[in-house]
């Protein structure tokens, strides 16, 4: 059956790159993500990020995560499910919500904005 485990690294349609490492039994996984966009001209950083996904039926399952960005003081959550297709491609289909600091309650309006994202597996060459 197509399992899907989120360990392991994934490329997002802006070509930024995240890896996740061991997914316990709770579901519960940490990771580091590479942007490939910045809103600020500072050196990109890798950011941490950690969620959790479903393991009781790892058909298909669901999850979450969260990116605190390392150089701004924004943060990402992903929230999204893994499908694999009849040739064993996995996706992982996703919206995000970007919260950016606000200057001021008056500017908390416009601080999130939202998106989707496609992620799919970096497979590495050597295999
Ligand atoms: O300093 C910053 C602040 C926000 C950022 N957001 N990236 C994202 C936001 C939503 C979805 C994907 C990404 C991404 O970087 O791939 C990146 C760097």
């Amino acid at each position: 059956e197509r399992k899907c485990i989120l360990t392991g690294d994934w490329q997002n349609d802006l070509g930024s790159n995240m890896t996740i490492s061991a997914v316990n039994g709770a579901g519960q996984f940490s990771g580091l993500y590479l942007t490939a966009v910045s809103a600020t001209e500072k050196p990109i950083l890798v950011s941490p990020l950690n969620g959790s996904q479903h393991v009781d039926n790892l058909e298909h399952p669901t999850f979450g995560f969260t990116v605190k960005w390392s150089f701004s003081d924004s943060t990402t959550v992903f929230v999204g499910q893994c499908f694999t297709d009849d040739h064993g491609k996995e996706t992982l289909q996703t919206m995000w919500l970007l919260r950016v600091k606000a200057k001021s309650m008056d500017d908390n309006w416009k601080a999130t904005t939202v998106g989707t994202n496609v992620f799919t597996r970096i497979k590495v060459q050597n295999m």
